[in-house]
C-alpha cells in the first residue's frame, strides 16, 4: 500500500525532522535526488546538455538551484531563471554560481533552447494557478519538464488545476507522496512520480490517503479454498434492471458472477435476459423468492418509482451488506427515511457519480476527498465517488484513492459492472472500504486491458474482469516470499 500525506501533515513532519538534522541537509538530500533523476532524463550524454531551472521565491526554487549545482559539476550547462530575484534561495543561488551556473532574470531564450526544464517555481506553498510571469515562460516550453515536488500551478491537496499550470514529464517528490500525485488533473500533470527518501518516514503518522498497489488488490481478492463450496464464499444478490433498462442488470449480475466463485441470485424484471446471458445466475422475479444472500447490489437501471423504493426497503431491512448504486442512491436522496431501515453497523457502500453525489450530499466541489469523507460520515457508509480518480472514504476517516491510468471506463454501463464487483466482494466478507477499493482497481484495469488503445463498450470491460484479476493475483504472487 502506498501512503499519501496532506501538505499540513508533511509540514508538521518536516518541522520535527528539521529540528534534529543539520541545517540545509534535507534540501541537499532532496536536490541530489532531483539531480539524479535529471541526469537519467538527459541520458545518453550529459556534458554540454542545456538544463534550464525555473526558480521561484521559496524552498522549491532552492531545491532546483542546489540540483543545478550538482548538474553543473557533472558538466551540464545550467541556467537559472529567477522569477523572484530578490527572494531566490540564497545558499542555493550561491552554490549554483560557485559551480559555474548561469543566472538570469530574462528566461525566454533559456526556456526555448533547453534540453530539459526543471520546474522549481512553487511547491508545497502553492496557491492557485501560475502567476502571469511564470505562466508566460511555461507556455514557451517544448522540452521535457522535471517538476520539483509537484507541477507548479496544481493545488497540492486537491490536484485541481484552475488556470495555467505546468505539465511535467516526471516529478521528483520528497519524503512522501502528496494528494495531487494521485488525484485528478494533478496525477495527470505529474507524469512519472519518483519518490526521494529524505528520512521523513518516522515523522509521518498514519497516511491521509492510501493507494492500493496491484499486489495488495491481488492478495485481498477472495478465491475459493479446498473446503469451500458455492455458499461458503458468499452469495451475492442483485436487484437491478427494469423493462426499460434490462442491460444494467445483465452487466451488474455478470460482474458479480465473474468477480468471485460462489453464487449470484437475481431479482427483478430482467430475469429472462439474465438467464440467457448468465445461466449460472439464479434469477427470480420477486425479492421474496430470492433466497438468502450475504450482500445485495441494488440500483442499476432499477428506476426511482414506488417499485424501486419497495425493493430498496426490503434490501435495507434484510440486515446484510449492501452496495447501493445509481437509482438506489437517488431513492436514498429523495426519501431520507429509507436510511433508518438499515441496521446500524451493516456494511454499506454507495457509489455515486458527481450528479448522484450532489443529490445526496451537495456539490462535490474541488476537494473530492473532503466531499467523500463528509458524505461517508453523514450517512455512516463507505462512499465511492466515481471519476478519473476514484475516491473511497469510510466513516472512520480512512480514504483510498484509485488513480486511473486511462479513461476508457468512462462509458455507459461501466458503473453497473463496478457495483457488481463491489457486491461480490462484500458477499465474500471483505471490509467494505477495501471491497470498494479493490473493485475500483480491478474495474480500471479491466477497462485498460479491454480497450488496448480503442474505445470499448462496458460489456468488453466486463469480459476482461477475469484477466484483470489474473494480473492482480500474479502481482501478489510475484511479491510474496
Ligand atoms: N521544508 C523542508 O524541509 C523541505 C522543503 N523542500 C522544498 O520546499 C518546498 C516548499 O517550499 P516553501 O514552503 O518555501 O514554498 P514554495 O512552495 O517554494 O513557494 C514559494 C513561493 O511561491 C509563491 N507562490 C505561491 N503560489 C504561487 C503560484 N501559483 N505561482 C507562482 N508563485 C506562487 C509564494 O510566494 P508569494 O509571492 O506569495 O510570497 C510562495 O511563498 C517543497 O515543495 C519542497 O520542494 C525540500 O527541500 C525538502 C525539505
Ligand atoms: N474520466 C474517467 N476516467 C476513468 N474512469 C472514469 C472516468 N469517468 C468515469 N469513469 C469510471 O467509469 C464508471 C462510470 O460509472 P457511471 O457514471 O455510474 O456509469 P453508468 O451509470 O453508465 O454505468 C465509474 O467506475 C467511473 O469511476
Ligand atoms: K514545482
Amino acid at each position: 500500500m502506498k501512503g499519501v500525506w496532506t501538505t499540513d501533515h508533511v509540514r508538521e513532519a518536516e518541522n520535527r525532522l528539521l529540528a534534529r538534522v543539520p541545517d540545509g541537509s534535507l534540501m541537499r538530500k532532496a536536490a541530489f535526488g532531483l539531480a539524479t533523476v535529471a541526469l537519467r532524463m538527459l541520458d545518453p550524454g550529459v556534458v554540454g546538455r542545456r538544463v534550464t531551472l525555473l526558480v521561484g521565491a521559496g524552498n522549491n526554487g532552492g531545491d532546483a538551484l542546489w540540483a543545478g549545482a550538482f548538474l553543473r559539476r557533472r558538466g551540464v550547462a545550467v541556467t537559472a531563471v529567477l522569477l523572484a530575484p530578490d527572494r531566490a534561495h540564497p545558499e542555493g543561488l550561491a552554490a549554483l554560481r560557485k559551480a559555474g551556473g548561469r543566472v538570469t532574470t530574462e528566461g525566454h531564450d533559456a526556456v526555448r533552447r533547453a534540453d530539459l526544464v526543471i520546474d522549481g517555481i512553487v511547491g508545497l506553498s502553492a496557491r492557485g494557478p501560475l502567476r502571469p510571469a511564470a505562466a508566460e515562460l511555461v507556455e514557451l516550453i517544448t522540452a521535457p519538464v522535471l517538476a520539483v515536488d509537484l507541477p507548479s500551478g496544481v493545488e497540492p491537496d486537491t490536484g485541481v488545476v484552475n488556470g495555467p499550470a505546468v505539465t511535467a514529464t516526471a516529478t521528483v517528490t520528497f519524503g512522501c507522496h502528496k494528494p495531487l500525485h494521485v488525484l485528478g488533473e494533478g496525477a495527470k500533470r505529474s507524469g512519472e512520480v519518483h519518490l526521494v527518501d529524505i528520512g521523513l518516514g518516522p515523522e509521518l503518522g498514519e497516511p491521509d490517503i492510501t493507494v492500493l498497489e496491484p499486489a495488495d488488490v491481488g492478495r485481498l481478492w477472495p478465491v475459493p479454498g479446498p473446503s469451500d463450496d458455492k455458499y461458503t464464499q458468499g452469495v451475492t444478490g442483485v436487484a437491478a434492471g427494469s423493462a426499460t433498462y434490462p442491460g444494467a442488470a445483465v452487466l451488474a449480475a455478470g460482474a458479480a458472477t465473474l468477480a468471485t466463485s460462489g453464487m449470484v441470485r437475481y431479482t427483478g424484471p430482467a430475469a429472462d435476459p439474465i438467464r440467457a446471458r448468465w445461466p449460472e445466475v439464479v434469477a427470480t422475479g420477486s425479492i421474496g423468492d430470492t433466497g438468502r444472500v450475504q450482500a445485495w447490489v441494488i440500483g442499476p437501471g432499477m428506476g426511482t418509482g414506488p417499485g424501486g423504493r419497495d425493493v430498496l426497503t426490503q434490501v435495507l431491512e434484510a440486515g446484510v451488506a449492501v452496495c447501493a448504486d445509481a437509482d438506489a442512491i437517488t431513492l436514498l436522496a429523495n426519501h431520507k427515511d429509507l436510511w433508518d431501515l438499515r441496521e446500524p453497523g451493516t456494511p454499506m457502500v454507495i457509489t455515486p457519480h458527481d450528479r448522484e453525489f450532489a443529490r445526496l450530499a451537495g456539490e462535490v466541489g474541488d476537494d473530492r476527498v473532503a466531499a467523500a469523507l463528509r458524505a461517508a460520515r453523514r450517512h455512516d457508509v463507505v462512499v465511492l465517488l466515481k471519476g478519473h480518480s476514484t475516491v473511497v472514504a469510510a466513516p472512520d476517516g480512512r480514504v483510498l484513492v484509485n488513480p486511473a491510468r486511462s479513461s476508457w471506463a468512462a462509458t455507459a454501463g461501466s458503473g453497473d459492472v463496478l457495483s457488481g464487483l463491489i457486491g461480490s466482494l462484500l458477499a465474500a466478507g471483505l471490509d467494505p472500504w477495501l471491497a470498494a477499493g479493490c473493485a475500483a482497481a480491478a474495474h480500471e484495469l479491466a477497462g485498460e486491458l479491454a480497450a488496448d488503445g480503442a474505445p470499448i463498450p462496458a460489456g468488453s470491460l466486463l469480459s476482461e474482469v477475469p484477466n484483470a484479476i489474473r494480473v492482480l493475483r500474479a502481482a501478489a504472487a510475484s511479491v510474496s516470499p
